[in-house]
């Protein structure tokens, strides 16, 4: 599929873009109530006995916040943080090397948790548990292994794709948390908060428009601020009205709801090659020349949650509201 500007992975504009944007603390952290007034009450209880804090997991689509919350976590509890990530450690020495370099109550920040390789992971299961490795000396008759203590830290893992981690580790996390895509108005007060960052001038229904299509993606959110502002600087005064956000992002092919060409292009698929469905992922993901795991999990979660689509246990099917939304004459549709 095309490039997406409404894609939500990260793109190299985002990483210089990102760290200025990103909230440190929690109270400056908009949204995910829920998520919040659980890690309060962790951290202040960890903090109050002198502890680490359990483990966590952070699972949701991309550019919720996952990164975000794991660094507010390292600076609520007065830690550092040492990031990396599944793809990114090949072997089990370079784990327990970084293992065995943390300080007492360090975060550890592993992204794409679920893309460790077993060798790797099983690591992690004494390291979390016990908070020691495991270290083999001498080979096959006189092999003996040796227990090395580390200092307590916390694992914070985020993954976009829970189910795909085993369930060992998922069971040595004793927090559990799934971001939940944003509303329009924790969208808005996200996007007025950068533009004061970004010091561009931005009046409340620039920012609504912007909030209602960024598909509830705070990234995304950002990643469209910037886009406007060029059109703000370049055709008009330099604030972002509604109608400057209108224009842009009516130009940028982002829709009235946040749709792009690709999603539309999943719906218009499914609409016309396969009736409306259902129609198994796989086959829906060949069809567009996707991977059927991204498919899964960076385009479809929106397009559920907005009811422009359903999962039944035959496949998925694009609902009378996705006709609605393309223009195509729903009557004589069967389901
Ligand atoms: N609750 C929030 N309030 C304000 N800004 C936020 C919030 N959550 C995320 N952001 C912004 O969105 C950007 C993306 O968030 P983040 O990198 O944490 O997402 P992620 O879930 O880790 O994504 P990925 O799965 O791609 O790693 C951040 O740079 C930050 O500016
Ligand atoms: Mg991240």
């Amino acid at each position: 599929m095309e490039r997406r500007i409404i894609t939500t992975e990260v793109t190299e504009e985002d990483k210089v873009i990102e760290p200025n944007l990103r909230p440190q603390m929690l109270a400056e952290y908009i949204g995910q109530e829920k998520i919040k007034n659980n890690l309060k009450v962790y951290i202040d209880a960890a903090k109050a006995r002198g502890e680490s804090l359990d483990h966590v997991l952070f699972y949701g689509p991309p550019g919720l916040g996952k990164t975000t919350l794991s660094g507010i976590i390292a600076n609520e509890m007065g830690v550092h943080m040492k990031v990396t990530s599944g793809p990114a450690i090949e072997k089990p020495g370079e784990m327990a090397a970084i293992l065995n370099n943390l300080q007492e109550g360090d975060v550890l920040f592993v992204d794409e948790i679920h893309r460790l390789n077993r060798q790797v992971e099983e690591v992690l299961y004494p390291a979390m548990e016990d908070f020691a490795i495991d270290i083999m000396l001498g080979k096959e008759s006189s092999a003996r292994s040796i227990r090395l203590d580390l200092p307590h830290f916390t694992l914070v893992g985020a993954t976009t794709r829970a189910g795909l981690l085993t369930a060992p580790l998922r069971d040595r996390f004793g927090v559990v948390q799934k971001l939940e895509f944003y509303t329009p108005k924790e969208l808005q007060i996200i996007v007025e908060r950068s533009a004061e960052v970004l010091g561009v001038g931005i009046e409340p229904e620039g920012a609504a428009e912007i909030a209602r299509r960024s598909r509830g993606t705070p990234r995304l959110a950002n990643r469209l601020l910037k886009r406007v502002r060029d059109f703000a600087q370049v055709k008009y005064d330099g604030v972002i009205t509604k109608q400057v956000a209108d224009f842009a992002l009516d130009i940028l092919d982002v829709d009235k709801v946040g749709l792009d060409n690709n999603d539309r292009s999943i719906l218009l698929m499914m609409i016309e090659k396969f009736g409306g469905g259902p129609v198994g992922l796989e086959t829906l993901a060949a069809a567009l020349g996707e991977d059927a795991g991204t498919l899964e999990d960076v385009y479809e979660p929106y397009l559920l949650m907005n009811g422009f689509l359903n999962r039944t246990p035959r496949g998925r099917v694009a609902t009378p509201l996705a006709y609605q939304h393309l223009d195509i004459p729903y009557e004589g549709h069967s389901v």
